[in-house]
């Protein structure tokens, strides 16, 4: 009886869905991701408001709690297996098979917080001032650090007391509970190579850091977990799992006035009263716009879509993009392998304490470094490293080379002779991309994939910058801090690279073209700008362009893609779209609310 009772009042319970659901909701949140979950928690704090929060998946498993296991959550039913486009002219993406690359998505309540690496990072108060420059009052970094604080619980205590992290919040952060000794060899590089050790989220970004990560009592600690479970006994808040938006209906006077989903195979309709707030993601908002009518008159037409607003959605489409493979050789036993770390004692530890190698996600340190084409007196890094004490040969060619999709021939030829060799990786990143993509319909079937063009590298300074990140990359290496363990780069050139002379700047440029390493931020496709803006979609209180009762609050409002990876910046994203909501319709603004 107590355990049943625990069950209905433990803060960390799954949701369960309504037995029946209302006609008509006060607002209807698509897509219960980074930010949908953050918007359905807030505008439900409001007593006398309706919200339905749709999820096109279902909840988290025990797999997806504990982080080191985070890359066996792809091609699984928590992922939407979304592939991109091969280019034309081969410019990415080489490696893989048919030239694509796999981008996986969150489709579960949490979204693409479930399936992450859980680094928290915020980006540069450059990034914002930027957004507010463009036209966007109201995003300039003073403004947006209350929101980041809003939503967090950082445990660690030195970082707490800073002006710069908040506790008590929904979103636990902290560092990892268990590293390897390398992850202190890579600070102390950073220092050697001139870098400060520094919180990358606090005064300046420009540094060298152990990971922040979401993560609570060592296990991931995603917006389903932070924000939906501790309030899913409210009254006024619906949740309903796999319930696929294939429309928002949309009147005569434009405005919006429901929303179409499947579930089990059946097709429903529910009305709202107030508005819908898409937050679908990069890939799937602009993709439910256009199945609404909102988008590229040319290409709507084409598929036979009534145009209701003609806007560029899907254009902008901005991700990160760097080197995958990036491999080091060390001569100690200092590195993560398959053959020390999947065994029963690590995860009897992490069972019975919560604690050793696999509350650990991966990456153990971020840095933010300048190439030589940016200045660093702006504290504006142009390029960023993960740090990883592992390779992807590390789980002896189990699971990381099926989910980047490496061609057999290419992953044989290049990692499997590191079998038995202690290995640890960059994965130097290019922060401000020049170049931009595209999403579009493949057609009228909501359950079709949209068509993803990341158009990488159409710029030349893109590979231009990307080969000094590299670079930079190889100079960790060399430090004595490395040096101690022998550290040196793996030495088998790529196949498709061979003609160039191995580690040359035209070796590099042809290898970020083999191998191609998105780590899954695409972001813009919904472009936040003022009125005059005819690349925007939504206005800077988020509201879509030619329509009313719509907004968008997702990764895709980022005009330009913000320097480092996105997950806290789209749950501030979700804080600030909540209060601008509250604003509109005259709620107060709340500060928490358990
Ligand atoms: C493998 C991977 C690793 C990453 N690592 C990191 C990291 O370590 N740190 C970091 O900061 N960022 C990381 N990111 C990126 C980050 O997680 C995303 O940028 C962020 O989660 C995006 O938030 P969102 O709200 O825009 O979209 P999402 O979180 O993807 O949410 C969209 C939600 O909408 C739902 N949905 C979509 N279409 C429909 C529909 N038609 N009907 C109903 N529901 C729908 C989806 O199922 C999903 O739940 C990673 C992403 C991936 C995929």
């Amino acid at each position: 009886m107590n355990y049943y009772r625990y069950q209905s009042i433990d803060p960390e319970n799954k949701v369960q869905e309504p037995q029946m659901t209302r006609r008509q909701y006060d607002f209807i949140v698509v897509g219960g991701g980074s930010a949908g979950a953050v918007i359905a928690n807030r505008l439900s704090e409001v007593r006398n408001w309706t919200v339905l929060l749709l999820e096109a998946g279902g909840d988290e498993t025990e797999i997806s709690d504990v982080p080191a296991l985070a890359g066996y959550l792809q091609l699984t039913d928590l992922d939407w297996k979304y592939t991109t486009t091969p280019s034309p002219t081969r410019q990415y993406c080489q490696a893989m098979k048919g030239d694509r690359c796999f981008w996986p998505r969150g489709k579960v309540l949490g979204g693409s917080s479930v399936l992450n690496a859980m680094v928290y990072v915020r980006g540069s108060r450059n990034d914002y001032n930027h957004w507010e420059a463009l036209g966007n009052p109201g995003w300039g970094y003073e403004n947006v650090l209350k929101y980041f604080l809003k939503s967090e619980d950082v445990r660690n205590p030195y970082l707490a007391k800073t002006a710069y992290h908040e506790t008590g919040g929904y979103l636990t952060v902290q560092e990892s509970p268990w590293r390897t000794p390398l992850s202190i060899a890579f600070l102390q590089a950073g220092m050697e190579m001139g870098y400060e050790v520094r919180d990358i989220n606090g005064e300046q970004q420009t540094g060298f850091m152990l990971t922040q990560s979401t993560i609570r009592r060592g296990s991931r600690c995603s917006t389903g977990k932070a924000f939906i479970r501790p309030v899913r006994l409210r009254k006024n808040l619906d949740v309903l799992l796999h319930a696929h938006a294939t429309k928002v209906l949309i009147d005569k006077n434009k405005r919006a006035i429901g929303v179409e989903f499947l579930k089990k195979g059946q097709k429903n309709v529910v009305f709202v009263r107030r508005e819908v707030i898409l937050s679908a993601g990069a890939l799937n908002s602009p993709q439910l716009l256009m199945l609404s009518g909102i988008g590229p008159a040319d290409h709507l037409q084409e598929h036979g879509i009534n145009v209701i607003s003609d806007l560029p959605v899907g254009d902008n489409l901005q991700d990160h993009v760097g080197l995958g493979g990036l491999t080091f050789v060390v001569d100690a036993p200092l590195t993560v392998t398959r053959s020390r770390f999947q065994t029963i004692p690590v995860a009897m530890e992490y069972i019975l304490r919560e604690r050793g190698p696999m509350t650990f996600s991966g990456v153990e340190g971020v840095a933010f470094l300048n190439s030589k084409y940016q200045d660093p007196s702006v504290d504006w890094p142009d390029i960023q490293f993960h740090f990883l004490p592992s390779s992807i040969n590390s789980d002896g060619g189990e699971q990381i080379r099926k989910i980047l999709n490496l061609r057999d021939g290419f992953y044989n030829t290049v990692y499997k002779p590191l079998h038995s060799s202690e290995t640890w990786s960059i994965l130097p990143l290019l922060l401000r991309p020049k170049s931009t993509g595209w999403v579009r319909l493949n057609s009228r079937n909501p359950l079709q994939q949209p068509k993803l063009i990341p158009n990488y590298f159409a710029h030349q300074e893109d590979i231009d910058v990307l080969v000094e990140g590299i670079k930079l990359a190889i100079n960790v290496s060399n430090t004595q801090a490395f040096q101690r363990f022998g550290s040196r780069p793996h030495n088998i050139p790529l196949p498709g690279c061979r003609h160039y002379e191995f580690m040359s700047d035209a070796y590099w440029g042809c290898a970020i073209k083999q191998f191609t390493f998105t780590i899954y931020h695409p972001a813009g496709t919904c472009k936040m700008g003022p009125s005059w803006d005819v690349t925007a979609v939504v206005d800077p209180r988020l509201r879509v362009y030619g329509v009313s009762g719509i907004r968008v609050a997702d990764a895709s409002i980022m005009p330009t893609i913000m320097n480092g990876n996105p997950n806290a910046p789209v749950i501030m994203i979700g804080e600030k779209a909540s209060d601008l909501i509250k604003e509109d319709w005259g709620a107060r603004p709340t500060r928490q609310y358990g």
